[in-house]
């Protein structure tokens, strides 16, 4: 049987924050990470696109230190999404070409399909961005990360600052485009509800350490420490 891909394995990381972070992340995965404030699950994604280097352990995407990456190729193959997007002033076409034009592979009609990816008709590409609501931001921002053909997402509290109906059409979107447009995703929630519905597997953190990782149903119907289970309940 062929090996499924491993996307991204971190060994024995330790950064000021993080401590002994070992995880692998295959093709195809949706990993969910959850934990209370300051957790340390936001200082775990930005490990991965080098926001920040670790202290000791290492990173590899796709077989390869992610310090043997220029970083612009990195971040074009990891891309973030973040709580409230950061667009920049102009029309939402110039948003989403931005990326690909540093890169030479902006082709015009690639502005209708990533718009029809997280369902915007066509004609938005020649608003102005400021005049969106903050859910169709959030679905700019999206289709302008994905504008870059990232292998992988890290998405850090993407849905907290939209509504219900945005939030419901982020999610299909998510569960759409694995493994089909991207190979993984990462993604960072304080909803556990959300954690449980999109996740494959699930990470649980606490003080900047791994509590507790496993398959998404397992951890919700059968946490192994009282950390986690004493976590769901609140
Ligand atoms: N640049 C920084 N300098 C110093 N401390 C930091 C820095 N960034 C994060 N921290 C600290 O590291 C710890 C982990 O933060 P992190 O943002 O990774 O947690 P989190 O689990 O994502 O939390 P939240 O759910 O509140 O976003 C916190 O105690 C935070 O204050």
């Amino acid at each position: 049987m062929e090996e499924t891909e491993t996307i991204i394995q971190m060994e024995d990381v330790h950064t000021p924050i993080l401590k002994n972070i070992s995880l692998q992340v295959k093709k195809g995965e949706i990993i969910t990470l959850i934990g209370g404030s300051g957790a340390g699950k936001s200082s775990l994604l930005m490990l991965l696109n080098r926001l920040v280097d670790p202290d000791k352990g290492t990173i590899h995407f796709r077989g390869r230190d992610v310090r043997d990456y220029e970083i612009p190729k990195l971040r074009k193959s990891i891309g973030m999404v973040l709580q409230s997007s950061s667009l920049f002033e102009g029309t939402v076409a110039d948003n989403l070409a931005f990326g690909p034009k540093l890169f030479q592979e902006w082709e015009e009609n690639m502005g209708e399909e990533l718009l029809a990816h997280v369902q915007l008709p066509a004609s938005y590409l020649h608003r102005e961005v400021e005049t969106l609501s903050g859910g169709e931001q959030q679905r700019v921002a999206f289709a302008r990360t994905l504008a870059n053909r990232p292998d992988v997402l890290l998405l850090d509290e993407v849905t907290s600052a939209v509504d219900l109906k945005n939030v419901d059409l982020i999610e299909a979107f998510l569960l759409e485009i694995v493994p089909k447009n991207v190979k993984a995703i990462m993604m960072v929630t304080h909803d556990v509800k959300q954690a449980r519905r999109l996740g494959d597997r699930t990470i649980f953190m606490e003080n900047g350490k791994i509590v507790e990782m496993g398959p998404t149903e397992k951890l919700f119907t059968n946490p192994q420490t009282e950390r986690l289970q004493y976590f769901l309940k609140e």
